[in-house]
């Protein structure tokens, strides 16, 4: 398919208001979609005919890891995205179900190896591969593909500043340029037009979402941010590591990265655009004792004059008519295992004790809204979707 058919895909009105009424918690929601029914949409449906009968053909690089098998569990109740690649690492050869025996029911071609790939019949792909391996192998994809890449390597928008963080040579410095950044709720408008996005890491995901609007609306000093957040043991992927061993894991909790995880430029990158001044902050992650979740607790000073009901209400503001950021009623604490298997964010503002500051409460899936989820939601937006198509599983409980 060329690069004229792809930005030809439209999807017709009945269909369109059909999605219209998919509201998973009776919210009002964001329908971005483009609405056209024209002879050509039509045309370009019927002639979709592939394997997947879907009319956007996807490729997952990476599928034999964590994040690549949980984009393949949500594609599989997606109206129009339709898998017809899938690339592994050690895994090349084998197929889903046998790498994944939960995803045993999916009739997919099996995984092979980045050099074998053929992109001839993919429109759009999802790159889920280490960072520092993908620069390399998105410079060398077709223009013509859209592409959400949830690695970190290009999220950064200085080089000099990946170079520092990551030890090595930024490999592809002009596709940079063009990569958007892919906080959808927050960027909605550039993701619309982007061909790259740079989907953002689990903890920045956390961390922005409440203090972005916050930072805006400057209700929040942009001094003193502590960050204490806790991540699943799937955060860490699917490769074999000593150290996220059962027996390293379970029975206890421990900080890593202290002052030096590679998230700070990015969440101090995301806040400073925010404030338009530059943001600095204390983050300290935590590996858990659970395979999916991950929380964000974040003190803050507010600006002189501020109330917690300032933020609350800002915070209310901002995310009134967003599908998956949800701010609880007051005094309603979020749980991780509220977000489980789901693309929620679920969020809420606390008073300290200490006269002047706040307490955030921050949580999502590290898999889900923390990656694949959103590298769902930001494709269809690229596609000109509703950007809660695929998305409206609800949480796993208990
Ligand atoms: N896990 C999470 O919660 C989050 C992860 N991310 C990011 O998403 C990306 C994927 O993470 P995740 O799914 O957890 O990682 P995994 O380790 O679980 O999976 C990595 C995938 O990449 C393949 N792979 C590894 N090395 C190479 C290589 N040199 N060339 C081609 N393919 C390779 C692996 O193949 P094989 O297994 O066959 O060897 C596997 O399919 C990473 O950049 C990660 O930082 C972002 C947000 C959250
Ligand atoms: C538990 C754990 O190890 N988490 C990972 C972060 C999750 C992630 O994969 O983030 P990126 O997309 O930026 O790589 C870490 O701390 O490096």
């Amino acid at each position: 398919m060329s690069s004229a058919h792809l930005s030809s895909i439209r999807f017709d009105r009945e269909w369109f208001r059909k999605s219209e009424t998919k509201s998973s918690n009776g919210r009002k929601l964001h329908i971005r979609g483009s609405v056209t029914s024209s002879p050509q949409s039509v045309q370009f449906a019927e002639a979709k005919a592939e394997k997947s009968g879907k009319a956007v053909r996807i490729g997952v690089l990476g599928a034999s890891g964590y994040t690549g098998s949980e984009i393949v569990r949500l594609l599989a109740n997606h109206p129009h995205f339709g898998i017809t690649l899938m690339t592994a690492d050690r895994k090349a050869g084998q197929s889903i179900g046998s790498v994944f025996p939960h995803l045993i029911t999916q009739d997919l071609p099996d995984m092979v190896a980045i050099k074998d790939a053929k992109f001839s019949n993919v429109d759009a792909v999802f790159c889920c591969l280490p960072h520092g391996t993908t620069q390399d192998i998105i410079k060398a994809l077709p223009k013509s593909l859209k592409i959400v890449d949830l690695s970190a390597d290009f999220r950064l928008q200085e080089i000099a500043e990946y170079e520092e963080w990551y030890g090595q040579p930024h490999r592809a410095p002009d596709l940079q340029k063009e990569a958007v950044y892919g906080l959808t709720e927050i960027l909605r408008e550039e993701i619309k037009a982007a061909r790259l996005v740079a989907n953002p890491g689990c903890y920045p995901t956390t961390i922005q979402l409440p203090l972005v609007p916050l930072l805006k609306a400057n209700l929040i000093e942009t001094r003193n941010l502590i960050i204490d957040a806790k991540s699943g043991v799937s955060g860490a992927g699917r490769g074999a590591k000593e150290a996220n061993l059962y027996t390293e894991i379970a029975e206890g909790i421990h900080s890593y990265g202290i002052t030096r995880h590679r998230h700070v430029p990015e969440i101090e990158q995301g806040l400073s655009d925010a404030a338009h001044a530059k943001v600095t902050v204390s983050f300290t992650p935590h590996l858990m004792p659970m395979s999916r979740g991950m929380q964000s607790t974040i003190y803050v000073e507010m600006t002189p004059g501020v109330t917690i009901e300032d933020l609350y209400k800002q915070l209310k503001i901002a995310y009134e008519d967003e599908e998956f950021v949800i701010l609880l009623e007051k005094g309603v604490v979020p749980h991780t295992r509220n977000v489980r298997g789901s693309n929620y964010c679920l969020l809420n503002v606390f008073p300290d004790r200490i006269p002047g500051r706040a307490i955030i409460v921050s949580v999502i899936d590290n898999l889900v809204k923390g990656a694949s989820g959103q590298a769902l939601q930001n494709l269809n937006v690229m596609m000109g979707l509703p950007e809660n198509t695929g998305l409206l599983y609800q949480p796993l409980f208990p």
